[in-house]
């Protein structure tokens, strides 16, 4: 499975283009739409967020609500592109205003500067339509249909928030969860998607006193996937190690800076005594183990415990209180341009890290089993599972 996707923040619409899905997956619109809205939700949002709607349409691919196996494609029409039709049609010809509107003080921390270096831009909107977050919204729509695929597949995908800025959630507090039903209920109902309610009340107080302070707030989230039956990945290329092409994906999205598996950076600390998932057997459940350190990985493959990713995102990078910067025209110091800005979007891009990871496990599914109907994928999915039980 491939997808691509297409739009500027403020041009008319985002577009999703997925190729490879199989046939005959079942595919609700609402469910979609439904990610779409976790997405735009979360305490520290900015005005963007009341503006849309994020309601996608599907106009490829689908019949009565099941995938053709046709290339699919979604739409979703930027409601704030009414606002900026003068300086963002794709046909109109620049104006004189145009170009009095011109963005010269690239951001710091944004693709700004090296975008307009890059591909020869001098209005930095080029640049930064494209590089922005917004474009986030069309992966959570395709990473809604690979959810829904993998949901098939009894795959269960989830993502939350541990820490955002200085307040950490008591990690502790995970293992009162049974499953990752029990964990979404309570993340879906944080207005910080995080699980610690405690948490949740420290984390709305540092939103607000950064907001107040003209000043912007990063994370980490997690994100947990469930059901995976082992082997998804290989050892025998690097392109083709699945822990690999995860943490590429997760670090894609816009502000990641760090990925990591299972214990991830702490497992620094430890002898590796205390580090491994040691393997066990049980004649009714073939081999498993009884802690996940590791993340759910051994040699790039999925070994069958639940895969266990946190990510860093760095503190949002557009400040009220505006960071020194260059004009690129006059070569002056100037302080940064300011966009409208979200003060922390750590809850939203939570949302993004679980459709990211779900695509990726979609895609090694979908490489490892024959992809073209749902029916037959589910029969050797079905055939592989019994064969590793027996092992
Ligand atoms: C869901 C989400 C929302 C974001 N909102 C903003 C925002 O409102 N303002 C901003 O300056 N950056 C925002 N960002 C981060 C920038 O898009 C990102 O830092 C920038 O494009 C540079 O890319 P890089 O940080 O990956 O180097 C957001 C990121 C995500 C994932
Ligand atoms: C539009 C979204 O996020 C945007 C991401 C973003 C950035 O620089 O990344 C900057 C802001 O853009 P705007 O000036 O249009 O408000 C955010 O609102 C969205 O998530 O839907």
């Amino acid at each position: 499975m491939e997808y691509v996707t297409a739009g500027e923040s403020h041009g008319p619409m985002l577009t999703a283009v997925i190729s490879g899905m199989p046939a005959n997956l079942k595919l609700d619109i609402d469910q979609i739409n439904q990610d779409m809205l976790r997405r735009k939700q979360g305490y520290g949002r900015g005005a963007r967020q009341k503006i849309e709607t994020d309601q996608v349409e599907i106009t490829a691919g689908v019949r009565h609500q099941l995938t053709l196996g046709s290339p699919i494609t979604i739409q979703l029409p930027n409601k704030d592109y009414a606002h900026w039709q003068g300086i963002m049609s794709p046909t109109e010809a620049a104006t004189a205003a145009n170009s009095v509107r011109q963005v010269t003080k690239p951001r710091p921390g944004h693709a700004d500067l090296v975008g307009g270096m890059k591909y020869q831009h001098q209005d930095l909107r080029n640049v930064l339509e494209r590089s922005s977050a917004r474009e986030t919204a069309m992966r959570v729509a395709v990473g809604s249909v690979a959810k829904q695929f993998l949901k098939e597949l009894g795959i269960d995908v989830l993502g939350f928030v541990k820490q955002l800025g200085p307040i950490a959630a008591d990690t502790n507090k995970l293992n009162d969860f049974e499953d990752l039903a029990a964990l979404r209920a309570v993340t879906e109902k944080s207005e910080v998607r995080t699980f610690d309610l405690a948490a949740e009340t420290q984390i709305k107080t540092a939103i607000d006193a950064a907001k107040k302070a003209g000043d912007t707030l990063g994370g980490i989230v997690e994100v947990i996937a469930t059901g995976l039956p082992a082997g998804l990945g290989s050892y025998v290329s690097a392109d083709r190690k699945l822990d690999g092409r995860l943490a590429q994906a997760i670090v894609a999205i816009n502000a990641f800076k760090g990925v990591a598996f299972g214990d991830g950076f702490e497992l620094a600390a430890h002898p590796g005594s205390e580090d491994m998932d040691e393997i066990f057997y049980d004649k009714n459940k073939g081999f498993y183990r009884q802690t996940d350190h590791l993340g759910g990985f051994e040699g790039g493959m999925t070994n069958g415990q639940p895969v266990v990713i946190s990510a860093v995102m760095k503190p949002i990078p557009t400040l009220y209180k505006p960071l020194q910067s260059v004009d690129i025209h006059s070569k002056a110091p100037y302080k940064a341009n300011v966009e409208r800005s979200d003060t922390t979007a750590v809850p939203a891009a939570a949302v993004v890290a679980e459709a990211m990871v779900a695509i990726t496990l979609a895609q090694a599914v979908l490489e490892t089993f024959d992809a073209s109907a749902m029916g037959r994928l589910k029969t050797q999915l079905a055939d592989y599972r019994d064969e590793l039980k027996h092992y």
